[in-house]
């Protein structure tokens, strides 16, 4: 029996598989963090095995995506090694037409927008259901804030009209970014003015980034049951 689960894995996969025939050799790659990101690592590890790809390094953006690509024997770099990323590869939680996207679902967004602003082409892969007539309709922005008077930052989000949480683990306790700081999930419902919000949320002492990724990324690539959809701007 297939369950939707194993329909999105398979939408993932073609995303990636699709992203990662854009890497040329010689190129320092870029990888975000998430389930569809993984399975970009997952199809470089096995073309590395057969030996269809070589002479790259791989920069990952979060502890977990270093620990998971060093398991897979993939040459790796750092930002501090490589300050410019030829092509990151990431994944989204939210797509608008305009290629506009909100990220953080893993809480990696931080790191995340540093590599996007970093990489000549930023590629992101996502399935079907992502794509968004409009940001915010499905999905809250995640804002990152130092601990120090997170509940200030809660409240100014607040009066920005959305309705914010804070996120935590199964057993209640917050959930800290590789940063070590905290995230907010703010439901706005949808955003009329993406461009607009996202100055109002940076302009304040304490909030380190949020998950609008505006103008950043190049391409989306969507793997969709009918195939893959190449988007681009
Ligand atoms: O912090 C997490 C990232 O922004 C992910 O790329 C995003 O949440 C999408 O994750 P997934 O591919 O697991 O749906």
């Amino acid at each position: 029996m297939i369950v939707s689960g194993d329909v999105n894995r398979e939408l993932k996969k073609r995303a990636a598989a699709k992203a990662v025939e854009l890497i040329k050799p010689g190129m320092v790659v870029g990888i975000g963090h998430g389930s569809t990101a993984i399975e970009a690592v997952y199809c470089l590890a096995s073309l590395f095995e057969t030996g269809k790809i070589r002479d790259i390094v791989v920069v990952p953006c979060s502890n977990h995506m270093v620990e998971e690509t060093r398991k897979l024997g993939i040459p790796m770099s750092t930002l501090e090694e490589h300050p410019v990323v030829d092509l990151t590869i990431d994944g989204a939680d939210e797509v608008d037409p305009q290629l506009n996207l909100i990220k953080g679902g893993g809480g990696a967004f931080l790191h995340e927008k540093i590599l996007a602003e970093a990489s000549r082409r930023e590629i992101i892969i996502v399935d079907e259901t992502k794509l968004s007539p409009i940001l915010g309709t499905r999905w809250a922005v995640p804002v990152e804030v130092i601990s120090f008077g997170w509940r200030s930052q809660a409240e100014y989000l607040q009066t920005l009209g959305a309705t914010v949480k804070l996120r935590q683990d199964s057993s209640c306790n917050p959930i800290k970014t590789d940063q070590g700081n905290l995230i907010l999930d703010c439901r706005f419902g949808p955003i009329a003015d993406p461009v607009r919000l996202a100055g109002q949320i940076k302009g304040r002492a304490g909030i380190v980034e949020h998950g609008l990724f505006l103008g950043l990324a190049s391409e989306v690539i969507v793997g969709c049951r009918s195939g893959v959809c190449h988007l681009k701007r």
